[in-house]
């Protein structure tokens, strides 16, 4: 440890209303922010509205962690779900140890919520892993060079496209959005203030129409007035201006089908004076890279770690998902943080259920909770952490028994992040 001498801050509790903005400035302080007064209100409601964790040293605030209380999907359900936000410690009191028993009050406070499960988006990728966070999603991003008509291998989905207004555009997107849950874990339930403020921005709180020159949101449905969509995209534009070409930005596509798909990419790749689509978050299989007819038209330009998640109570999180195949495996869990994670444990899965109970058996597979919260959505399999020696696997074949249980037929994705 390269702490200061001086003591840890150890006066953890609530942040009352009334310390909201004094919470806030902190976070400011730490993120280097200057937000506009919507953003601030933004941020505020956001803040008030999950668990407020606040580090004190003589009353003052010194460190601060919010977390929203979301749902997440996971393979063949849902659970709740803390997502760690506004993590910030004063640039006075840091590497005292504050962010670690605010972690510490984390896991407190998500056992008394009955959350299973932890997420964030990481500032520093070093920082969450020790606290048995791991990247359990990827996200691309993809560009459209759509100075050429779009090629696709497959007939577009023939129904007609509609802008709908986006102040009415939750209660009709919310049905297609919630069937993709069903299939793409790593996916966050939305109620209509989720989608009005953090989908569409359409008060302008995330500065959505200021960002990089772009427009005001947009949204396009496919299908007849009255009927579900069969897909929908948000979007942006920009101007061609000095800087550069005409743009769509598109902030999130979801389709019923693959030619439901084409439909709406083409549409946005057709879109005049514009000649690039950029796509700030895709999932890696996503079915447009390979509708492609030409890959070097639509382009991978960026891929990397997106959600990072935890296992807070491992049993729960394990029996809730759905399994692709039986195994049948005893681990060996090492979990520092969260002892009553740790031992060895024997997993019964079938494709009915799970099981989860402590044993005395010799391991199959030793590993960390890290490894285990990395591979638990189905999207990294396990043995890519065995070849890089961070899983011991004493029973020949069980890594591989245990990848077949876990495997999902689309890879986790969310695009809910900021
Ligand atoms: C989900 C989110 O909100 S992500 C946003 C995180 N916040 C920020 O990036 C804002 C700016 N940074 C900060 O506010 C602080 O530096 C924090 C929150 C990142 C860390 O808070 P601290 O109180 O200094 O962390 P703490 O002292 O508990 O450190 C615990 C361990 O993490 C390590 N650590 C902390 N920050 C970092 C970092 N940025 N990179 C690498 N290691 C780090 C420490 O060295 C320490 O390791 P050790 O136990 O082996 O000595």
């Amino acid at each position: 440890m390269t702490h200061d001498n001086t003591p840890a801050v150890p006066h953890l509790g609530d942040i009352p209303d009334e310390d909201l903005d004094q919470a806030l400035d902190l976070v400011y302080l730490a993120f280097h922010l200057t937000p506009a007064d919507k953003t601030h209100a933004y941020y505020r409601q956001l803040l008030r509205d999950g668990t407020r964790i606040g580090a004190r040293d003589g009353g003052r605030l010194a460190g601060v962690a919010g977390a929203h209380r979301l749902t997440l999907s996971v393979p063949g359900g849902q659970l709740p779900c803390a997502a760690l936000d506004f993590v910030s410690v004063a640039p006075t009191h840091r590497r005292r140890g504050v962010l670690t028993s605010m972690i510490g009050e984390l896991w407190r406070r998500c056992a008394a919520d009955g959350q299973p499960l932890a997420c964030l988006w990481a500032s520093e990728s070093a920082i969450y892993g020790r606290y048995g966070f791991a990247a359990a999603t990827e996200t691309c991003r993809v560009e459209i060079d759509s100075s050429r008509p779009l090629a696709l291998r497959i007939a577009p989905d023939r129904r007609p496209l509609r802008l709908l207004d986006p102040a009415e555009a939750p209660a009709l997107l919310a049905a297609r959005y919630d069937a993709s849950l069903a299939h793409r874990a790593g996916r966050f339930t939305r109620d209509e203030a989720w989608w009005r403020e953090h989908v569409l921005d359409l008060d302008g709180a995330r500065g959505g129409a200021d960002r990089g020159g772009l427009g005001p949101v947009r949204v396009v449905a496919l299908g007849a007035d009255g009927e579900t969509p069969g897909g929908y995209a948000v979007y942006r534009t920009r101007p061609a201006n000095d800087g550069g070409p005409g743009a769509v930005a598109v902030a999130e596509l979801e389709a019923e089908s693959a030619p439901a798909a084409a439909a709406l990419w083409s549409y946005l790749a057709a879109i005049d004076l514009t000649s690039t689509v950029r796509i700030g978050a895709r999932p890696a299989d996503d079915p447009l890279l390979y509708l492609a007819a030409d890959r070097d038209q639509v382009r991978v330009t960026g891929q990397g770690p997106c959600m990072w998640l935890r296992l807070v109570d491992v049993r729960a999180a394990l029996c809730a998902r759905s399994w692709a195949a039986p195994a049948a495996l005893v681990l060996d869990l090492r979990d520092g943080e969260l002892p009553a994670n740790a031992g060895r444990f024997r997993l019964t899965a079938t494709p009915a259920g799970a099981t989860w109970e402590p044993t005395a058996e010799d391991p199959d597979l030793s590993l960390d909770v890290r490894e285990l919260s990395a591979v638990y959505l189905g999207g990294t399999p396990l043995r890519r952490f065995a070849h890089a020696g961070l899983v011991t696997e004493h029973t020949p074949g069980a890594v591989r028994r245990l990848d077949a249980a876990l495997e999902t037929d689309w890879l986790p994705f969310t695009a809910d992040h900021d």
